[in-house]
């Protein structure tokens, strides 16, 4: 089986001078592709360490992470942004908008981030506004942040996730903020994400969210307790 991603005995020490905190302390698995992840544990257990380390903002301490099959140690910062912005696309509990942005500018963001940063084509624009369709607006694409519904906030940062066609995407409690009808509706385009061979790795706190995945990782003090698997991954195509 592919896999999408892989970590090796991670850890990652913060060092607060008259303190180490450990917030990871050796964590290893494997993520194969088409896998549907919920993370979960208690507070301080490590998991947004984890979420950052997965998403390449943040460098561990020591331990390997494989990355499209790449040891993402041995890359350089830009090697690293790079990769990141190809690779991986981040949904928010607080969804991150930019609030000045219309819903089509804020899917459009990570296109700026590209190197050499240039201009938003004509083509690239009829992908987004074909993204801003998929989550259902299609006829929201002038509006700001603030004229829209928490759920509706969500559906452009997972639309603005999606832009770089990334093959993981990992979310922080995406559906943290929202009422339960809307939750619904969330993790219905997560499903439908993952059913297309993309891989999801989500942390949640909800049993009832982590209960929709393939596989759950318990984390605790900053290892992982168990796993269990409530679904096979895809098999690699
Ligand atoms: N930048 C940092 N500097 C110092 N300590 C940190 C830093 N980030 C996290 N920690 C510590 O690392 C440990 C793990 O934190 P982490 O945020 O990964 O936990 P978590 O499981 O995501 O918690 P929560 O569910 O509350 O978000 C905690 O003890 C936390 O205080």
């Amino acid at each position: 089986m592919k896999l999408a991603a892989q970590v090796i005995d991670l850890t990652k020490f913060y060092d607060l001078g008259s303190v180490v905190v450990k917030a990871l302390r050796g964590v290893s698995t494997d993520f194969p592709e088409g896998d549907f992840v919920a993370i979960m544990g208690s507070s301080g257990s490590g998991k947004s360490t984890m979420l950052n380390l997965l998403g390449a903002l943040d460098r561990p301490t020591s331990g390997q992470y494989i990355l499209g099959g790449r040891d993402v140690s041995t890359l350089d910062d830009d090697e690293l942004s790079e990769m990141r912005n190809d690779m991986i696309g981040f949904i928010f509990q607080s969804f991150n908008l930019i609030t000045q942005y219309t819903v089509l500018e804020n899917i459009e963001v990570p296109l700026l981030y590209r190197s050499g940063y240039p201009a938003i084509g004509r083509i690239e624009r009829e992908w987004c506004m074909e993204l801003a369709r998929m989550v259902g607006l299609g006829d929201r694409m002038d509006h700001r942040p603030f004229q829209l519904s928490g759920g509706q906030q969500q559906r452009v940062s997972i639309a603005r996730a999606l832009v770089n066609d990334p093959q993981i995407i990992l979310a922080d409690e995406p559906t943290g903020n929202l009422d339960s009808a809307t939750e619904a509706e969330i993790m219905d385009i997560l499903h439908k994400l993952n059913a297309e061979g993309r891989t999801i790795i989500m942390v949640t706190h909800e049993p009832a969210i982590a209960k929709q995945t393939k596989r759950q990782i318990m984390m605790k003090d900053g290892l992982i307790e168990s796993e269990t698997i409530l679904q096979q991954a895809l098999p690699a195509s």
